[in-house]
């Protein structure tokens, strides 16, 4: 019902250096969540890999819980309910049925502290990168996801991605057929790529999309060497970006109206233009 649809909502990214150890990150979570604005309907994304990030090869294996259970997801789910929002944490490594490797999880806690909605990474980094790293082979440790996942946030029609899914729009094209919103792209982008490519690729999907885009992405040198971009994004349907949280540790959070994706859309009709659309939003 449109008249009870809650369109004013608070949109924050969360950004910082992650480290290998969940509890590390996690107290810096907890110190970053106590300083956001205050809102009734607020949704927070942190980046990919908030919890562990820079270990060595096949580290986060070790700390793979089964989806919805185990005391990591336990801790998140306290900290949605304790702050009261919608508490996206960027991926966890869950338990997939190939027993070497995990699922790279989104994972989306409500406020009353439930799982909301899951989703597994669809697209792997396996990419060259002229970086310190220089070989990037994500598939040695983690299993691609099969499903396109929209989330439901009391009508707020969230898509959810992870990081490398940025670069592929038929996604995004197809969530977008699905109603989404708002597109979730938590992300650890490397800083070579991401300084080439990381506002282009997400202006875009805003701007096809018309939808509004956030983007945390990890920031600065990681425990095993690797270079991560920052650069957090919020952006609007019309394509600006309304916050950009630069290079350092830190936040960015921007109100936001559900009805200016209406204003966008009727004002350019893309949806309707399309010549190669397959099927037709409800
Ligand atoms: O492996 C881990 O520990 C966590 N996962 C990541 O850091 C992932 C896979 S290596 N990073 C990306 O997808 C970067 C994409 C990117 O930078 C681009 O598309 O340019």
């Amino acid at each position: 019902m449109t008249s009870r649809m809650v369109t004013d909502w608070q949109l924050s990214a969360l950004q910082w250096c992650s480290t290998p150890e969940p509890a590390e990150n996690l107290a810096r979570l907890r110190a970053l969540l106590a300083l956001l604005p205050r809102h009734p309907h607020h949704l927070v994304v942190l980046p990919e890999c908030a919890l562990i990030f820079g270990g060595p090869e096949g580290w986060q294996q070790g700390f793979s819980e089964p989806l919805g259970q185990g005391p990591w997801q336990r801790e998140l789910s306290a900290l949605a309910c304790e702050f009261q929002l919608y508490l996206l944490l960027g991926s966890f490594p869950t338990l997939s049925t190939d027993p070497a490797r995990f699922s790279a999880s989104s994972l989306l806690f409500a406020p009353d502290g439930s799982l909301l909605a899951d989703y597994q990474k669809l697209h792997l980094f396996d990419v060259e990168v002229a970086d310190s790293t220089g070989s990037y082979r994500e598939s040695d440790s983690t299993m691609a996801g099969e499903k396109v996942t929209l989330a439901d946030c009391q009508g707020l029609k969230l898509g959810l991605t992870i990081c490398y899914d940025v670069r592929f729009p038929s996604l995004m094209q197809q969530l977008a057929a699905q109603g989404m919103q708002v597109l979730a792209v938590p992300s650890a982008f490397t800083r070579v790529t991401g300084a080439a490519h990381w506002h282009s690729l997400l202006r875009a999907r805003a701007i096809e999309t018309q939808c509004f885009v956030v983007a945390p992405n990890q920031t600065g040198v990681h425990a095993n060497g690797r270079e991560t971009f920052g650069h957090s994004l919020i952006i609007d349907p019309y394509g600006r970006v309304l916050a950009d949280a630069g290079v350092e540790p830190g936040w960015i959070s921007s109100r936001i109206d559900l009805n200016e994706l209406t204003a966008v859309r009727q004002a350019m009709p893309l949806w309707q233009h399309n010549r190669f659309n397959c099927e037709l939003t409800p």
